[in-house]
């Protein structure tokens, strides 16, 4: 019987190849003829365009038939490249054509009908009936949502009622089944254990067959502006996240494109890592970026703005004196929505007065000084806002270098530059006379119009850079301006603790010109709000990972430069590891949110671990006992202890023979810090294949790593080794959150080494969570 359904299924799959394969034909076909087409049009652009430029009329006529001929070429291109995406779907389908069958039963019909859900749709050869569901469509949420039984999704006309009397799941390689099972609640428990016991790869892959209930609700959400997820580690965020965008591409297929979409992501590592997961769905990828990268380039090349994987470098290798305690202080405080209110203060002052102005000079010359800048400034009426202020001052300053340029055109040195100018300089100038004479016949100034207009040449391209600045308001000294705010006299309610040294370390690294991290938002808050910047229109949708690394005041600044975006918010208060971030709110915080536009859901089930890893490292972190590992077995996690360097090179090098063994391909040694990394690869360089990774790797290969945690973020390897899990490395509170991070980036072997007393972390896990053994076993 079961042999029976086999075949028949079988006999269904070559159908549909067979049909995937007459329409790549055809489409192929298709393809090539628009291709010549494109290429006939370009070659011919000319000869179906009558160019006319003899009266009015006739320009008119000649730029609608360029722009007829315009819009014949792209369109011709907009289906070439229609036909390309779909023929990689196709032959996506034609290796897998589904991995789910669901027979549902409308309320009210008799029979079942049976519905195959792939990674897109396809219709039959008379384009009918649907051969395969696209796994977005409203139907296929059944496939995810329920167990056989009573059903219902939400079709375009409304709640759809019914039954589902089987839920089958296909694994489909090369257009032959290999496995299938009628599953129940739960997509297909055997299917995610053998999805999960696999090895890991470099890159992370799509898991749209096998869906989770919860992560469904992530990705098909469409109602609430705000989606914040808490998940624990390995609990499928970011999976979920790359399926949702694919969702809302197909569902708003009509108005959002990929590149409305922008994905914030911890380090450029990752964002290689997670590269090929919606090509894999069929999609384009979403521009990417890093917060880091984001605010650099808003920021510029004003200020050399500190790298935050720098910062957190800097908090753990710092001794703990009380010069770590005030920076670490001035980053948490800086985090905080209370430093927001003490620059809205501060610009409020400004209005009366504290506003600093950079000299308007030009080659030595004071065209504008400060002091006359300001005193224009404050002699505007206080009651309008500083940005309309520094509007008039512009249009002044503009104004008056105008009048500075046409004076100092006449000076020897510009006719002196006016002979290094380019030959397409000259010409352009003829150019402009010879016009000129069309409407005036008088050519006896002809040597000194020529020279006028060489003179404003070089006058003009010199002062343009320093035109563009005054335009941007740059002749605001906004570095000192926000300087100047750790000189005022806050209350010691509005400040914390080591005020006074934070005021003092900030103030030297802007004399310095330097940004630290903690600062650069702050920065840039104030700044644009002078500036009235606008906020970015294009950009529909933010999803922002590893958001508990963000603060509130980076939030409420994401908000503002996207003032039209909805936002996908994920992250795992456990993994917070940024100082800003530890204890305190981050993003992930509801209350920062209109209550009416946020939707906050918390994925409890672990995936990528096995049940022993995670028993192991959830019982060091708060609130551990809810998260559930995925019930998929291996080793108990072993730790070492290991008493001196030379040991500890040799337990590496035995586990690394071990590791291969079991046929493992990515094994990494994570360390706490870069510093602790350096030491390892210096150690273990001679004796193994080993690559250091750093913050400017962009991508890994299989093999060995040396890897800090903060770059470790989102990643996963087969098997992980804790280098230094010692009382002097991980103790403090702020350390927790890394550690169990660490541990946690192990699909199915972890170890940790440690010399001497063990973190007191190790203390909390129960006995049976692992294994303990010394060099010698
Ligand atoms: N429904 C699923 N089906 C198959 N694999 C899944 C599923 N959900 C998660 N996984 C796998 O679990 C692993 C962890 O997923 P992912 O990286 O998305 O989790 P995360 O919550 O972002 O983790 P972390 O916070 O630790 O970085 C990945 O290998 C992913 O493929």
């Amino acid at each position: 019987m079961v042999q029976d359904e086999r075949r028949q299924e079988q006999e269904r799959v070559n159908e549909v190849v067979a049909i995937i394969g007459e329409k790549i034909e055809k489409i192929t076909g298709k393809k090539s003829n628009v291709k010549q087409g494109i290429v006939d049009l370009r070659k011919n652009f000319w000869d179906d365009v009558t160019v006319n430029l003899d009266e009015n009329d006739d320009v008119y006529e000649t730029q609608a038939s360029i722009k007829q001929q315009a819009e014949l070429l792209s369109e011709r291109e907009r289906r070439h490249g229609q036909m390309s995406k779909e023929l990689k779907t196709l032959s996506r389908l034609q290796d897998a054509p589904y991995f789910g069958r669901i027979d549902f039963r409308e309320e009210d019909e008799q029979n079942a009908e049976p519905l195959y859900i792939g990674i897109g749709s396809l219709m039959d050869a008379k384009n009918e009936d649907f051969l395969i569901y696209d796994w977005r469509a409203p139907v296929a949420s059944m496939y995810y949502d329920y167990a056989p039984g009573p059903a219902r999704y939400m079709s375009l006309d409304g709640e759809v009622h019914g039954e589902m009397t089987l839920k089958r799941q296909f694994i489909i390689r090369a257009g032959k089944i290999r496995g299938m099972f009628d599953t129940g609640l739960t997509i297909g428990d055997a299917l995610l254990q053998s999805v999960l016991g696999g090895k890991a790869s470099l890159q992370m892959k799509s898991i749209v067959s096998t869906i989770q209930k919860e992560q469904n609700q992530i990705i098909r959400n469409e109602t609430d502006r705000y989606l914040i997820v808490q998940g624990a580690a390995g609990s499928g965020k970011t999976s979920a996240a790359l399926q949702r965008v694919a969702f809302l591409l197909y569902r708003y297929r009509k108005t959002l494109r990929s590149d409305n979409m922008l994905l914030f992501s911890p380090n450029p590592l990752f964002s290689s890592f997670i590269s090929s997961v919606l090509p894999e769905l069929g999609e384009e990828n979403v521009v990417q970026t890093t917060f880091k990268d984001f605010i650099e380039e808003r920021i510029g090349d004003e200020l050399q703005v500190e790298n935050p994987f720098d910062q957190t470098e800097a908090c753990l290798t710092m001794e703990d004196n009380e010069r770590l305690n005030t920076r670490i202080a001035g980053i948490r405080f800086k985090a905080s929505l209370g430093y927001r209110n003490m620059i809205d203060q501060w610009l409020e002052h400004l209005k009366s007065e504290g506003m600093i102005f950079r000299d308007i000079t030009f080659r030595d010359k004071i065209i504008v000084s400060s002091d006359e800048i300001s005193k224009f400034f404050y002699a505007l009426p206080e009651t309008q806002s500083l940005l309309s202020r520094l509007e008039q001052v512009r249009d002044w300053l503009l104004r008056r270098m105008a009048v500075f340029s046409k004076r100092e055109r006449q000076e020897d040195w510009v006719l002196e530059e006016a002979g290094l100018l380019d030959k397409s300089d000259y010409q352009s100038i003829f150019d402009k006379l010879q016009q000129e004479k069309r409407f005036s016949e008088d050519t006896f100034d002809d040597y000194d119009r020529e020279e006028l207009l060489l003179r404003k040449i070089v006058m003009n391209r010199r002062m343009k850079k320093q035109r563009r600045r005054v335009k941007q308001l740059e002749f605001v000294n906004f570095q000192k301006v926000y300087s100047e705010i750790f000189y005022q006299p806050f209350s010691d309610a509005e400040t914390p603790e080591h005020w006074p040294e934070i005021c003092r370390a900030t103030r030297m690294r802007f004399e310095e010109g330097d940004c630290p991290w903690e600062d650069a938002v702050p920065y840039l808050y104030m700044k644009e709000k002078m500036q009235g910047r606008k906020g970015n229109q294009e950009i529909r949708h933010l999803i922002i990972d590893e958001a508990q690394d963000y603060s509130p005041t980076q939030l409420a600044y994401l908000k503002a430069a996207f003032p039209r975006c909805r936002m996908t918010i994920l992250g795992d208060m456990n993994q917070a590891i940024y100082m800003q971030s530890l204890e305190q709110d981050t993003m992930l915080s509801e209350h920062l949110y209109n209550p009416e536009e946020v939707k906050k859901l918390t994925l409890l089930r672990s995936y990528r671990s096995t049940k022993e890893i995670m028993n192991f490292a959830r019982a060091m972190v708060n609130g551990g006992d809810q998260i559930e590992p995925f019930e998929r077995s291996g080793k108990l996690p072993e730790w070492i202890d290991a008493a001196n360097e030379k040991d500890k090179v040799s337990i590496i090098l035995d586990k690394l023979t071990a590791f291969k063994k079991n046929g493992f391909e990515t094994f990494a040694l994570i360390g706490k810090t870069m510093k602790e990394c350096r030491e390892a690869f210096r150690l273990l360089k001679d004796h193994t294949d080993v690559k250091l990774i750093t913050q400017e790797t962009y991508q890994f290969d299989k093999g060995f790593i040396i890897i800090p945690t903060y770059l470790a973020k989102g990643i996963e390897f087969d098997a992980a080794i804790i280098y230094d899990a010692s009382a002097g490395n991980y103790c403090r509170e702020r350390e927790r959150t890394l550690f169990y991070t660490a541990c946690t980036r192990a699909m199915h072997e972890l170890v940790l080494l440690s010399s001497g007393e063990v973190s007191p972390f190790l203390n909390l896990i129960p006995d049976a969570c692992y294994l303990r053994t010394s060099v010698d076993g």
